[in-house]
């Protein structure tokens, strides 16, 4: 296993963001889900070596990453990691930011280096705009840099912390293609607030609330824990776990008892997920709801 987590735990002063986490992760791409604040960035900066866990064992790549220096640069030297918010040095160009990450990648050779860069950069689809300053990127070929800077040199273990915010869908559908090809012989970590990114992407999902795993499982038996709670209706329901007006002007209706006229839905891995969370998931996913499709 790339990475194995037991009873791991985290607080932020009295603030616990983590609680008692067993995870272990192999090859593949395994989708996190969670509310805000439920400890998905926590959990992907302890596996990326950003912080350390306050309790419990931590191994990644087959080592303890704090048990000294050279295990920890080992680990690293496998790593790509795109945080949640990256600081870009915005007077240089695309390619130059990532050559610079790549040299602090010690790809000391010039020639084997730029070859890399432009590489990662095709994945990416940002060829075209390589001598482009970063300053007068949009913010969704901004995060493709970063994204590019993740790639480099083919990381067993790939760390993505929101990889999709900001960009456009023909932009997530070629994420999709690229992450599914890296996932082959990769571990990747991904955090999202889209239930469709990890319906598309994901083989597993993992659901986090309040610092702990609320759900780890295959996305079709997360899927599975709403069938037959799913309805549509004519009218408002009340004693729904969570339900919306959706674009077509029906209800969408999830958990709670069979509404009287209710037409039953296949449930989606968003219904799933609201259903499991109840109010607490309203937050980032249920807001916009009303001006919705009819799923
Ligand atoms: N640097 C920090 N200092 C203090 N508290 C923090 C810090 N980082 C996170 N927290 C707290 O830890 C908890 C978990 O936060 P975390 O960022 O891991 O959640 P998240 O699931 O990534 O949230 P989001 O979806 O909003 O990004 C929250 O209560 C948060 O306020």
């Amino acid at each position: 296993m790339s990475v194995a987590l037991v009873g791991v735990g985290k607080s932020y002063g009295g603030t616990p963001a983590l609680r008692d986490v067993d995870l272990t992760f192999g090859t593949g791409v395994t989708g996190l889900l969670g509310p805000n604040g439920a400890g998905k960035t926590t959990l992907l900066r302890i596996v990326a070596t950003g912080i350390a866990a306050d309790r419990g064992d931590v191994r990644l790549l087959g080592l303890d990453p704090h048990s000294g220096h050279a295990a920890l640069t080992e680990v690293r030297r496998g790593l790509g990691y795109l945080p949640q918010e990256l600081g870009y040095p915005t007077d240089m160009t695309t390619f130059g930011f990532v050559e610079y990450v790549a040299v602090l990648k010690e790809w000391n050779d010039k020639r084997a280096r730029h070859r890399e860069v432009r590489r990662v950069l095709e994945l990416v689809d940002l060829a075209t705009l390589a001598g482009k300053r970063v300053a007068k990127l949009s913010g969704g070929q901004r995060r493709r840099v970063g994204l590019a800077q993740a790639l480099i040199g083919n990381p067993r273990l790939l760390v993505l912390d929101e990889p999709t915010t900001g960009l456009d869908p023909a932009q997530r559908a070629q994420l999709r293609r690229t992450l599914s090809v890296v996932a082959h012989d990769a571990t990747v970590l991904i955090s999202t607030h889209q239930t469709e990114d990890v319906a598309a992407l994901c083989e597993r999902v993992v659901v986090l609330a309040e610092g702990q795993v609320r759900f780890d499982g295959t996305v079709v038996d997360l899927v599975g824990t709403a069938n037959g709670q799913v309805w549509l209706t004519d009218t408002e329901v009340p004693d729904a776990v969570v339900t919306w007006r959706t674009g077509t002007g029906r209800h969408r209706v999830v958990g709670g008892s069979r509404p009287p006229q209710a037409d039953a839905a296949e449930p989606t891995l968003e219904d799933a997920y609201l259903l499991m969370l109840g109010p607490q998931a309203a937050s980032p996913l249920a807001a916009p709801r009303s001006q919705g499709a009819d799923h």
